[in-house]
């Protein structure tokens, strides 16, 4: 068996914090910002690790990248021990905060890629065709003159994932990496790892409070509580675990059933006429009825019924255009979880 990209063991980060305690005097106290955490996860797996603010995630991720000195336990990422050999492991793994950049902020983008180039002693010929490829990809030909104060945000997320795959890492770890970004960019952005991941067989730890961001990107959630473990399976599994509902919206057409339409006691939605409200269907609770019944949406819990029983039963009755699926939120996932721990 081939070695994890990232093996913890009983990692854990304190913090003393000075708080004022009257006027002249402060008292010191001590936050457990990580405790005895030990996970591993294996090369080319796709890790979500998520959790309320303040759970420990950044603190995690800091030790698994050599930024912060764990109190106790040990991490080891591709195989290092990060913080006593950073720079080592700074050619194996690439790194995005979404929050902060690691770029040049007054320098054009072609110029920060030429630096990084430089500091992974890239070959040029090697860093000019990948940058050509991440250029591409990542749509950013037309900002590459520009300096990177003035691009958007979401230009310069691309810019930022570009310079931390430039050197092709086994790890990528991105911080919130969609924060702040519209639904399109987010997509695009999401749409883009899955394909670097495939390509490459990346392996990716990613934190986020976006709920699409795991169900696209992660086949694994690691949920963190106050600094330790308070979940690892599949995000399946922890939606079934909390009971959380998921939504099934559908679009349908107005004037014609489906192959049972009007049967099973279905009601008219009282909009267009021939829809009918989808009332009724086993497992499931009718949230909202739009669009004069032709978009409703459906709460199911997961073990209850699954989505596809949901889609059979409304296809019975009505002509389906359109189907989406709503996740449940992470935050909401989440406080269910700890309020079930
Ligand atoms: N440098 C520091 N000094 C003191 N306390 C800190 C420091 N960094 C983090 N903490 C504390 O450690 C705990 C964990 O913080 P951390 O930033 O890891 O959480 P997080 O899960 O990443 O939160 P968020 O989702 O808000 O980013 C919090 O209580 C935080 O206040």
């Amino acid at each position: 068996m081939t070695e994890p990209i990232i093996d913890v063991a009983g990692l854990s980060r304190d913090f003393r914090v000075r708080t004022p305690a009257g006027r002249l005097r402060r008292t010191t106290r001590t936050v457990h910002a990580v405790r005895d955490l030990t996970f591993s996860v294996a090369e080319g797996a796709a890790v979500g690790y998520i959790g309320a603010n303040g759970a420990g995630k950044s603190t995690t991720i800091k030790m698994l990248t050599g930024i912060l000195v764990p109190t106790a336990g040990t991490a080891r990422t591709c195989g290092r021990v990060p913080h006593q050999e950073r720079r080592d492991l700074a050619r194996e793994i690439g790194v995005v905060f979404g929050q902060r950049t690691q770029l040049w902020w007054d320098l054009p983008l072609h110029e920060s890629y030429r630096a990084l180039a430089a500091v992974h002693r890239l070959p040029a010929d090697r860093a000019a065709r990948r940058q050509a490829e991440l250029v591409d990809r990542l749509d950013l030909g037309e900002f590459l003159e520009t300096p990177v104060r003035q691009l958007s945000l979401g230009q310069r997320i691309r810019g930022e994932i570009a310079a931390a795959l430039l050197h092709s890492p086994r790890l990528l770890v991105l911080d919130e990496p969609t924060i702040g970004l519209d639904v399109l960019s987010k997509e695009r952005l999401r749409g883009f790892l899955v394909e670097e991941r495939a390509a490459h067989g990346t392996s990716l730890l990613l934190t986020t409070h976006d709920m699409d961001d795991v169900q696209r990107l992660t086949e694994r959630v690691l949920v963190v509580d106050r600094g330790s473990m308070a979940f690892d399976g599949t995000l399946a599994r922890l939606v079934d675990r909390v009971g959380a509902q998921r939504v099934v919206v559908v679009d349908l057409v107005s004037g014609a059933g489906g192959s049972g339409a009007g049967a099973a006691g279905a009601g008219s939605s009282g909009g267009v006429p021939g829809v009918p409200d989808l009332q009724g269907i086993p497992g499931t609770e009718l949230v909202s009825v739009e669009a004069d019944g032709l978009r409703q949406r459906l709460a199911f819990a997961p073990g209850i019924t699954t989505a596809a029983e949901v889609i059979a039963e409304v296809a019975a009755r009505a002509t389906i255009r359109d189907v989406a699926i709503e996740e449940p939120d992470i935050e909401d996932v989440v406080r269910r979880l700890y309020l079930s721990q």
